[in-house]
């Protein structure tokens, strides 16, 4: 069982704090981290792959220092992203893309094709650019799963697919824990995904924490529902 632990982090640009003093505990399966527009997310996502340096705060990942891990070494370690953006690589074919994933994570290339048999990618050598979106978030979740990952970050996964291409994927990212053993942690608006998807989910709202827990529990919360589903329940008796 993995456990990633984020203890008292903060981001800070200027006078903006994406992410103020956040501490959020996540274990093992598919972990969401959810919230309205600008609460933190991306941030969090930014903090752990290495591209935001937090001012304070520390992240442990089962007793490794992930924030003495250069940012350049995290794939190597065993850190996977994937964005809101898919980053498929038009002039390169699908596999191609997952080999560039492998050969960055210091994976051999065998490792590619066993992520691509993952996704049952029907058309591993037709170029980026030819892929449909799902293809190319197919793509990116082979990226994700190659070699052995310890902690995967999804990125709204699912951002311009239809409800059953978002079923497909949601099959293939439950599934990561038990097939590669990493820990994954979804960000996305989709409500009904995160139900499906997370075990627990951790909720921010204008960087700091406002709740964590089991999934069903944490979405039927007052202060959740009004925050991010932004519905302010009258208390009757
Ligand atoms: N490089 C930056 N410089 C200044 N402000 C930033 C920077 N990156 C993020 N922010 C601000 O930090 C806050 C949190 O942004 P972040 O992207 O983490 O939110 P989010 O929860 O991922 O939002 P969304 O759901 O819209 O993607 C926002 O107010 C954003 O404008």
């Amino acid at each position: 069982m993995s456990r990633l632990t984020l203890s008292g982090i903060t981001v800070r640009y200027g006078g903006v704090k994406p992410l103020d003093d956040v501490s959020l505990a996540f274990e093992s399966g598919v972990c969401g981290v959810i919230g309205p527009n600008g609460a933190g997310k991306t941030t969090t996502f930014n903090v752990l792959s290495g591209f935001a340096l937090p001012v304070a705060g520390s992240v442990d990942l089962d007793g490794d220092d992930l924030l003495a891990v250069p940012a350049h070494r995290r794939a190597r370690w065993g850190l996977r992203r994937s964005f809101q953006q898919e980053q498929v690589v038009r002039t390169l074919t699908a596999r191609e893309n997952v080999l560039l994933a492998a050969e960055h994570s210091g994976s051999p290339a065998a490792d590619a094709d066993r992520a691509l048999d993952y996704v049952r990618l029907a058309r591993p050598h037709r170029l980026g650019a030819e892929l449909t979106m799902f293809e190319r978030r197919l793509v990116d979740i082979a990226s994700c799963v190659v070699g052995t990952p310890r902690l995967v970050l999804l990125d709204e996964p699912a951002a311009g697919l239809d409800p059953a291409e978002s079923e497909r994927l949601l099959g293939l990212i439950t599934r990561i824990p038990e097939e590669v053993g990493a820990l994954v942690l979804l960000v996305d608006h989709d409500m009904d995904l995160v139900r499906a998807a997370c075990g627990t989910v951790a909720v921010l709202d204008f960087g700091r924490r406002i709740a964590a827990g089991p999934t069903l529990q944490v979405l039927s919360s007052p202060e959740v529902r009004k925050a991010y589903l932004g519905i302010d329940e009258e208390v009757t008796t």
